[in-house]
């Protein structure tokens, strides 16, 4: 299968079902899962990832009761994260081809689940704001058992409390789901769980408002 006709599944997927998930290895290559892999693992290591916020501007709201992973965005200024951002680029033009979803950039974020770490269930765009348009998590987890927990739960399209299926968080295995259609759950992790969520969004990174107040 070459990649046009690869991205042709993808896109077949995303329409018939909302989400799908495969193992990305062959395209993205074993050497960037492994980089990408290790920057997560010593980033945790040095503790530079930082409690998630629920919504965005300002003054995110951190509800442990909803979410407890620890995030850090990424700035594109690694070799290993440069390669993931070419990826993501012919991942949006070839959705957008396929799809006409006028995907204009897209964000990613590592996180960590530590042991007893969860995201109860959600979808993953913002109320009131239509940005993140396909969220796509590439897991970073070696030997991952299910007794290990830490499953992403997807809800079935057509009905939202319907168990759509399960995705052990296995290195290189990729949940790829409409952010607004798909709910979707983190279920309670038993290890410490690796992953890298990005977002394919049709607007521009909305300034918060306190930035926006400041323009006038
Ligand atoms: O890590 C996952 O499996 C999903 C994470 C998630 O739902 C999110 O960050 O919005
Ligand atoms: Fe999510």
């Amino acid at each position: 299968m070459d990649k046009a006709q690869w991205l042709d599944e993808l896109a077949q997927g995303l329409s018939d079902h909302g989400w799908m998930s495969f193992d990305i290895t062959p395209w993205l290559g074993i050497e960037l899962l492994r980089s990408l892999q290790h920057e997560i693992i010593v980033l945790d290591q040095n503790n530079a990832l930082k409690s998630a916020g629920i919504g965005r501007g300002s003054a995110p709201v951190r509800d442990r009761s909803v979410r407890r992973d620890k995030i850090a965005w990424l700035q594109g200024v690694t070799s290993p994260q440069l390669a993931l951002f070419d990826f993501l680029e012919s991942l949006r033009v070839g959705l957008n081809q396929r799809l006409f979803l006028g995907l204009k950039h897209f964000e990613a974020h590592y996180a960590t689940y530590h042991r007893g770490d969860f995201y109860k269930a959600h979808v993953d765009s913002f109320q009131g704001r239509a940005s993140r348009i396909v969220s796509l998590v590439l897991y970073l987890n070696d030997h991952w058992l299910p007794t290990d927990g830490g499953a992403l739960q997807v809800y079935s399209r057509e009905n939202q409390s319907e168990a759509g299926g399960l995705v052990l968080p296995e290195a290189g295995r990729v949940a790829l789901f409409m952010s607004e259609e798909i709910r979707h759950e983190v279920l309670e992790a038993h290890r410490t769980r690796y992953s890298l969520a990005c977002w394919l969004r049709q607007d521009e990174i909305a300034l918060p408002l306190s930035a926006l107040s400041a323009l006038k």
